[in-house]
């Protein structure tokens, strides 16, 4: 098939639409680094939206600002400039109730069994016990690891416990879900197991996903809309519509417009990769 006969729509980056769940307007960061006093513009300034429920990835050269900007849409981190909203809400100085983060880190507490692991966050909030015990078994069954509910984590493979760390944003029934690089660590087949089981948990439970991540291909195959940064400091140059259907699985790899998709994200990443290496497109 021809690529130039693929038809990509694309999105307007900067349009606030009625069904933003989370829009970002000329957001900027600037880092002053601690030995020397001085600025380092890390990011920005960027506008963006994220729809109700839709499944948004970001790609970008090594060092652009993408986990800086998804820092500040968790409310882990203050923008410079510009401001955050999360379902009409400023975000600013903490991470808003609905909203669960998953980092790339293996972040579960090896003291604690998988059950435990799971509970944690929804135990913090206060939940009442007879309530997470109902979620954390639901949790934990999705994610296939209710035969492990005792075991520690030490005890488990890495993709195992990266899902221990997806069934504890899972408990917390978030609407936002905000992923940094989750799979990076994973081996390619885990990885790919584990993009479709966030694809499951999505369709499951309706929430909006932000996935940062290093993979086009893993990219392309989840996601609804895909933003491409530019080199430091980071800002969007292309957000993709891919087209895909909601029920869709690892069949969309064999779409026509799957290539099409990968080798523009490619060839705007390159340039830009070239750019942030500084040896020019
Ligand atoms: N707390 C901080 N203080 C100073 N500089 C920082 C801080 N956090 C990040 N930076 C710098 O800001 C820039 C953007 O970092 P960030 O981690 O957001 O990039 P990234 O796109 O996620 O990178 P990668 O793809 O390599 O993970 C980098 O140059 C980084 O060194």
């Amino acid at each position: 098939m021809n690529m130039a006969s693929v038809n990509i729509t694309e999105a307007d980056p900067v349009a606030v639409r009625p069904r933003a769940h989370v829009t970002a307007e000329e957001v900027s960061k600037v880092f002053t680094r601690p030995d020397t006093g001085e600025s380092f513009h890390a990011l920005g300034p960027v506008s963006f939206e994220l729809r109700q429920g839709e499944f948004f990835s970001v790609v970008g050269p090594s060092g652009c600002g993408k986990s800086t900007l998804l820092d500040l849409v968790a409310g882990l981190s203050a923008p410079t400039d510009g401001r955050i909203h999360f379902e009409g809400n400023e975000v600013k100085g903490q991470v808003p109730e609905g909203v669960a983060v998953v980092f790339q880190e293996d972040a579960s507490f090896p003291w604690l069994n998988v059950f435990d692991n799971a509970a944690f966050g929804a135990r913090r909030n206060g939940l009442p016990e007879v309530e997470i015990k109902e979620r954390v078994d639901h949790a934990l069954a999705f994610m296939g690891l209710s035969d492990f509910a005792k075991s520690y984590p030490a005890q488990l493979s890495g993709g195992m416990r990266q899902r221990v760390c997806i069934a504890r944003a899972m408990v917390l029934r978030p609407r936002l879900m905000l992923l940094d690089e989750p799979f990076g660590a994973l081996d390619q087949q885990t990885r790919l197991l584990m993009g479709e089981e966030l694809l499951k948990l999505w369709r499951a439970t309706d929430s909006t996903v932000m996935l940062i991540t290093h993979s086009i291909d893993e990219a392309v195959l989840l996601s609804d809309r895909i933003g491409t940064m530019s080199a430091r400091p980071g800002h969007f140059i292309d957000i993709l519509e891919t087209g895909w259907r909601r029920d869709r699985g690892s069949e969309t790899a064999m779409d026509p417009k799957y290539g099409a998709l990968q080798s523009r994200i490619w060839g705007m990443l390159r340039n830009e990769s070239l750019k942030a290496l500084g040896v020019g497109a």
